[in-house]
Parts: C-alpha cells; structure tokens; sequence
C-alpha cells in the first residue's frame, strides 16, 4: 500500500481528534488505511488497494457492502424522510419481528448504539430489583460506558486500557468481575453479594476477546445460577444476534436470559440498538414507568428500514444457513494450514464468526492474554499488504458476510497459507 493519501489525511487527524480516530481500535499503526468505497465483500483504499473485508466495520455488515436491498429500502426512506421525532410504523413491523425471534423479548425499546442498549438493560434491571451491583464477564466488552468498561475487552484490553479512567470509584465497585467458562465464579459472586446483585451481564460467545465459546453447560449453569439466586441474566447479543441464528446465540444454545440486547446487525449497517426483556421488566421504562430512556435518534427510520430489509434477506434466502456452512469450511481449512505449517496456534469459531489465536486456545480472558498479541499484529499487517482485512487486533473477531464468494474464500485462504509464517 502507498502511504500518500493516508499518511497525510492520518497527520491532519491526528491534530483534530484523539489518536486521529474516532474510535481507538481504528488507530491501526503507524496509520491507519482511509477507504474510499466499499461492495460487496471488499473495500477500496484511498490509495486504491482492493481488501477483503473480514472486519465488515465489526459486524453489523452481514450482507456485505451497499447490498441492494438495503439500498433500495433506505433510498426510499430518504425519499420519505429521515427523521420525525414521532413513532413511526416501521418501529411497529420491525419490534414485531424481533419479538418473534427472540423469546426473551416480550417488549423492547429501540436505542441508536449497543452502549445505550446495555447501560438502558443495566438501569432496567436495578431499577427493577432495587439494587446496585451487577456481575459482568472478564473481557465482555458492553460499549463505552461507565458500569461495564471494568476489565472490558475490545479495544480497550488491546490498546491496555481495560479499566477506564474517569469511571468512579463508587461506580466500578458494584461491577463485580467474574471469568467466562467459570460457574464456580459465578457461583461464589452471587453467594458473596447475596441479595445485593440485579443482574449478571454477560456475551453467550465472547466476542470481544476472540470469540471464546461456552463450554458446554456453562450458559445453562448461567441460567440456573441467577435463578437460584433471584439475580436477573442479560445476554449481550450486539454481537451475536442475527448472526449465531435469528435467535442469536440464544436459540442457538437454548438457554433464555431475562433480558437481551441487540444492535450492528438488526440497523443493516446504520446506528442502531435494541434492549429487551419480559414484559413485567419493560413496562417499568418510561413512559408506562418510571425506569428513565430517552433518545432522540431512537427508532430512527433509516435504521429501521435497513434492519428490515437486512431481515427480509436473512429469513427469506436462508442466508445465515450458507454463512454456517461456509464459516465450518472455513475454520477446517485453516486448521489444516496451521497444522501444515506445524503451528500451535488454534483456529476458534462458530456459525459465520471465526479467529487464529496465535496460543492455545483461550477458555477466557486470562487465558486470551496469554497469546502472542504482538505476533498476531505482525501477521495482522502482513495480511493488510497481502490484500486482507482483518479486525486488527488478536482481541477482535473475524465475520464473514453472505457476499463472500467461493472464490474470496479461497483467496483468502491463499492468503494466509503465505503470510501465518512471518
Ligand atoms: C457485545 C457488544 N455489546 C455492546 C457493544 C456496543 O455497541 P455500540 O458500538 O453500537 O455502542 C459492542 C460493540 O461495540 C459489543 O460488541
Ligand atoms: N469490538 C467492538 C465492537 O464489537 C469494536 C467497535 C469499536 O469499538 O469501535
């Protein structure tokens, strides 16, 4: 890649906004690529390098770049505006359908962001049990808000800053940390806090140190657990939903939490959040009761028609089945390259989400620290060159979209077999 455009864009940035990024796991360094447009399965450089996108902006692109249903149906709500500050039907159709696939959910609020879906089921759930501390996951990532950026993942355990400053003593002592794939931890924390914690918070897949999986039992044990202990359970499924089934991972594992949040991909690719739950909970937000959420962009139109038309293409052409099977293909091949090259590294995934840990196979957070973070980046950038785009980080999960051929697919594989080795 030519450094022109981006190196200097990059040092105009740099003086107008922290990092030159408007948010951190942008800052690749020494500077990051500027695109100039995206289809399908690929996006341009300003510089003019074709990459394949495994980032797909972090996963709400699940049809890939300017599908054309997607731009049929904004194009249209353009055209009948954008914003009315009013309900509109289209809320109406698209709560219906959430509601259908997700159990979980009798009623739900439309936020604009994944951060405001998790501070609003957080708030939800203290204001319903009347108290203050909650249980999160070492390494879940729930947006950047005061509660959850407490041993948060994603950019803020890649870039070493996982406990925020600025967040209040006071605030950070009710999140209460426990590791994934640990029912012990959790066990001890709802019997040491006893009576005092209104919810557990936690991904169902841990996506934003990896992807890490539940071992087996670990989400019913979830489950069970906060029963037993009358602690609400809210899965985080901005990730997840719509992407692990239409029911999220949810569906896919069988286990129902009290609440869920949703986001990235029920917008289509347009700012979007969803909180969720049983219907005795939501009836307490504002206006029906006196939980407070408000929002200017909630329920924005564009949003929602591109989460319909995302919706249509996902129920309608049994997408998410051929994403399945071509992320199985996917992760056996690479395990075939790794085992080829005679690497230990581990090849962890599930449906259309996949990742090379350059280590073992991490079980949770702690276990994901452990991999060779600096390697993965070294590998990161010879990919970049190589004409791939993946996340750029060993903490952030690789997608694949619907528009990703046979033939990307084995270009991509290409890829890796000449760069894994440095
Ligand atoms: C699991 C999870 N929850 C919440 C968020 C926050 O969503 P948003 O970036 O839309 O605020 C993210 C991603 O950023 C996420 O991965
Ligand atoms: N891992 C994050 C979301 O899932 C990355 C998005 C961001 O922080 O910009």
């Amino acid at each position: 890649m030519t450094s022109d455009a981006s190196s200097q864009l990059f040092e105009v940035a740099k003086r107008l906004m922290p990092g030159g990024v408007s948010s951190p796991v942008r800052a690749i360094s020494p500077y990051p690529f500027y695109v100039s447009r995206a289809e399908g399965p690929h996006l341009w450089t300003k510089e003019g390098q074709r990459l394949i996108d495994y980032c797909l902006a972090y996963g709400p692109m699940i049809l890939g770049h300017r599908h054309p249903l997607v731009m049929e149906r904004v194009v249209k709500q353009l055209e009948q505006g954008w914003l009315y500050g009013t309900p509109s039907e289209l809320e109406v159709s698209l709560a219906k359908r959430i509601v259908g696939h997700y159990p979980s959910i009798d009623m739900l609020r439309f936020v604009s962001t994944g951060t405001e879906a998790t501070m609003a089921a957080l708030r939800i759930a203290r204001g319903y049990t009347g108290r203050d501390r909650i249980v999160k996951v070492e390494g879940g990532f729930h947006g950047a808000h005061d509660a959850v950026l407490v041993k948060a993942g994603s950019g803020a355990t890649t870039l070493g800053v996982p406990d925020s400053l600025g967040v209040p003593k006071d605030t950070a002592k009710n999140t209460i940390q426990v590791p994934y794939n640990d029912l012990g931890a959790m066990e001890a924390a709802l019997t040491g806090f006893d009576g005092e914690v209104a919810a557990v918070i936690m991904e169902p897949v841990l996506g934003n140190i990896g992807p890490v999986l539940p071992e087996p039992g670990y989400l019913e044990g979830a489950r069970r657990l906060t029963e037993e202990h009358g602690v609400l359970l809210i899965f985080d499924e901005v990730i997840t939903g719509f992407r692990l089934s239409l029911g999220g991972a949810q569906a896919r594992y069988g286990v129902v939490p009290d609440m869920t949040t949703l986001g990235k991909i029920i917008g289509g690719g347009f700012p979007i959040g969803v909180v969720g739950g049983r219907r005795e909970l939501m009836e307490m937000v504002a206006p029906s009761g006196g939980i407070y959420q408000a929002g200017t962009f909630n329920g924005s139109p564009v949003s929602l028609a591109a989460g319909m038309a995302t919706l249509d293409v996902l129920e309608g052409e049994r997408t998410l089945e051929r994403l399945d099977s071509v992320g199985e293909d996917l992760r056996k091949a690479l395990a075939q390259i790794v085992e080829d090259l005679g690497l230990s590294y581990s090849v962890v995934g599930t449906a259309s989400i996949f990742k090379i840990f350059f280590g073992a196979a991490p079980k949770n957070y702690a276990e994901a620290l452990r991999c060779d973070k600096a390697g993965y980046l070294a590998f990161f950038r010879r990919m970049l060159k190589a004409g791939v785009f993946l996340p750029p980080s060993q903490y952030e999960t690789n997608f694949i979209s619907a528009a990703h051929t046979d033939d990307v697919i084995n270009e991509t594989l290409e890829a890796y077999k000449s760069n894994l080795l440095g």
